[in-house]
C-alpha cells in the first residue's frame, strides 16, 4: 500500500528511458533530484531505478540495510563480453564473498605499507619522466600507476612506452566503462535480446560484445599466465599472485582449479581496477593546481617546512604534512572518479522512509551531487583543502568525501587505503619539486585554463589540458635526477 518514491511520469511500456541522461549524467540526475527529492524513482522498461541524490539517502539504504541492498544488477553486456570474472560486479552471494576476502588480505589496512617502496620507487621515476617530457603529463600519469599495480599484482615490470600491458589495460577499462553505465543498452532493460542472432538487425550489441570479449578475458589471463610461469621457473618476484601460489602449494602440490580461476579473478581485478581510478584524480589534482595557485603554493610551503630542500617525501612524513593530506581529501571531492558509483540492487522489497522499495531495484548512487552539496560543502565547485583544516590539523571540520566517493556498506571500494597511498605519495613528491603553471598564451601571459570534466561515462576524466610543469628551483632539479632506487622488498 505504500507509494513508490517521487519520479517524473513514466510513458506506457518504455517507462521514463527519456528521463535517463546520456550526457553529464550526475549534475542531470542532480537536476532531476531537485525536482522530485533525494529518492528519485525511475521506471526503465519495467525494471524499477532509483537515484540516490543525497548521502543521507545513500547511507540510509546502502549501509542501514547493506543485507538487503549488497546485490548487483545484472549486466547482460557483462555476460556477453565474458566479464562476469569481475567480483565488482557479480551478485552478493559465495563467490563474490570468496574474492573479495581473498582481496581484502592484500589490501587492508595492515597490508598495505609493504608497497610502500614500490610507490615511492615509481614516483620517483616519474618525476624523472616529468622532467624529461612535461608536456606528457597525463600519459606519464598512467604510466606510474599501471608500473606500480602491476608490480604490485604480478611482479612485472612493464615496459617504458607502449607496454602491452598497460594498453590491454586501457582497452579492457574502456570496455567496462562502456557497458556499465545504467541505462545504455537497451538489451539491460530486454534482456531477451541477449537471444536474437548475431546478424539480426539492431544486434550490433552482439557483433560488439564478440569483439570485445578477446580483451575482457586476456585482460584476466595474460599477465596472470607470466607471474605463473615466472613462479615455476623459481623466478618470480614477490608479489600478490606469488603469495597466493605459495601459500596454495604449501600442503598441495597444485593450485586446485577452483583456487586459480579465484586467484586470476582477484588478480585482474586488481590491476583493471588499480590504475585509472588513481591516474584521474591525479590528472584532476594537476588542473586543480593550475586553477588554484594559491593552493599549490601553500602545499609547497608546508613542504618545505617539513620535507626540505635536500629529500624527497616520504611516507614517514604524512603525520607532519596536514595541508598536503587535505589537498588529497579536496581531490577526491572535487573529482568524482566514479561519478554514479558502482549500481547496487534490492533482493528484497523493503520499506525506506514511508516508501515502497521493490525487490530488483537498482539503486544509484549519485557521488558527483553529493560532492557539489551546497549544505555541506560551501563553494562546492572551487578546490579548497582549508575545508578540512581544524587548529593545523587535516580534521573532519566537513563531511570527509571518502565516505561516498568510494562507494558504500559491504560494497565499499576495498582498494581505498592503496589509492590514498599512491595519491598522497605523489601529490607530496610532484608539488615538492615542480611548479605546474597555466600555459603561456600568443602574448606570452598565462593563458587562462577552464576546467573541462568528462561526465559522460561510468568513470570520469579531465579532458585534455595544457600546463607548464618546470622544476621548483635548481635545488629540486638536481633532487629529481638523483638516483632514488628503492628495492621492491616487497
Ligand atoms: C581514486 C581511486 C578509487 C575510487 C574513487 C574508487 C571507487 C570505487 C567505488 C565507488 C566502488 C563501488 C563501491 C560500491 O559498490 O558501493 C569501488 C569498488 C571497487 N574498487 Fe575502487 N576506487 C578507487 C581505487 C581502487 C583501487 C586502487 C583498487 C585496487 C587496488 C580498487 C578496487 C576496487 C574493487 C575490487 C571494487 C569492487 C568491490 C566489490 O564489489 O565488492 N579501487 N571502487
Amino acid at each position: 500500500a505504500l507509494p513508490l518514491p517521487p519520479g517524473p511520469k513514466p510513458l506506457p511500456f518504455i517507462g521514463n528511458v527519456f528521463d535517463m541522461p546520456t550526457k553529464r549524467i550526475g549534475p542531470a540526475l542532480r537536476e532531476l533530484g531537485g525536482k522530485y527529492g533525494d529518492l528519485t524513482y525511475l521506471n526503465m522498461l519495467g525494471q524499477p531505478m532509483i537515484i540516490l541524490n543525497s548521502h543521507e539517502a545513500a547511507v540510509g539504504l546502502l549501509e542501514g540495510r547493506s543485507a538487503n541492498t549488497s546485490d548487483r544488477p545484472r549486466i547482460v553486456m557483462a555476460e556477453l563480453t565474458g566479464y562476469m570474472w569481475e567480483f565488482a560486479i557479480i551478485g552478493y552471494n559465495q563467490a563474490w564473498r570468496v574474492r573479495r576476502r581473498l582481496f581484502h588480505t592484500f589490501f587492508q589496512p595492515s597490508a598495505i605499507p609493504k608497497y610502500h617502496p614500490v610507490h615511492v620507487r615509481e614516483c620517483r621515476r616519474f618525476l624523472q619522466r616529468l622532467l624529461a617530457t612535461p608536456e606528457d603529463f597525463m600519459p606519464l600519469a598512467r604510466h606510474v600507476f599501471s608500473a606500480t599495480i602491476m608490480d604490485v599484482v604480478y611482479g612485472i615490470t612493464v615496459a617504458d612506452h607502449d607496454d602491452p600491458y598497460v594498453s590491454l589495460a586501457l582497452k579492457a577499462v574502456d570496455v567496462f566503462s562502456s557497458i556499465v553505465v545504467p541505462g545504455q543498452y537497451l538489451v539491460e532493460s530486454l534482456p531477451f535480446l541477449k537471444h536474437i542472432p548475431s546478424w539480426f538487425p539492431g544486434a550490433g550489441f552482439k557483433r560488439q560484445a564478440k569483439r570485445w570479449s578477446k580483451v575482457v578475458r586476456a585482460s584476466r589471463d595474460a599477465p596472470y599466465d607470466v607471474a605463473v610461469d615466472a613462479f615455476t621457473r623459481g623466478a618470480a618476484r614477490p608479489s600478490v599472485v606469488t603469495s597466493c601460489l605459495e601459500n596454495a602449494t604449501r600442503e598441495q602440490e597444485h593450485v586446485s582449479p577452483q583456487d586459480d580461476e579465484c586467484f586470476r579473478d582477484v588478480a585482474g581485478l586488481a590491476y583493471l581496477t588499480g590504475a585509472d581510478t588513481s591516474l584521474f584524480a591525479i590528472q584532476a589534482m594537476f588542473l586543480a593546481m593550475v586553477t588554484h595557485p594559491g593552493v599549490q603554493r601553500k602545499a609547497q610551503q608546508e613542504l618545505d617546512a617539513v620535507v626540505g630542500s635536500n629529500r624527497l617525501p616520504e611516507f614517514s612524513d604524512r603525520d607532519s604534512l596536514p595541508y598536503i593530506n587535505a589537498v588529497v581529501k579536496e581531490v577526491i571531492r572535487w573529482h568524482s572518479v566514479v561519478p554514479l558509483g558502482v549500481s547496487h540492487r534490492v533482493m528484497e522489497e523493503d520499506e525506506y522512509k514511508g516508501y515502497r522499495i521493490p525487490a530488483g531495484t537498482i539503486l544509484v548512487p549519485n557521488a558527483w551531487a553529493m560532492s557539489r552539496d551546497p549544505r555541506v560543502y560551501t563553494e562546492p565547485d572551487a578546490f579548497v583543502p582549508e575545508r578540512y583544516m581544524k587548529d593545523g590539523e587535516c580534521g573532519s571540520n566537513v563531511r570527509d568525501p571518502e565516505k561516498y566517493q568510494f562507494g558504500f556498506g559491504r560494497r565499499i571500494c576495498p582498494g581505498r587505503h592503496f589509492a590514498n597511498d599512491a595519491l598522497f605519495i605523489t601529490v607530496a613528491s610532484v608539488l615538492h619539486v615542480f611548479s605546474i603553471e597555466p600555459p603561456l598564451g600568443r602574448d606570452g601571459k598565462p593563458a587562462h585554463v577552464t576546467p573541462n570534466i568528462n561526465l559522460d561515462s561510468f568513470l570520469s576524466y579531465p579532458e585534455r589540458f595544457e600546463c607548464r610543469i618546470t622544476p621548483r628551483s635548481a635545488q629540486a632539479e638536481a633532487l629529481i635526477r638523483r638516483n632514488h632506487e628503492v628495492q621492491s622488498v616487497l
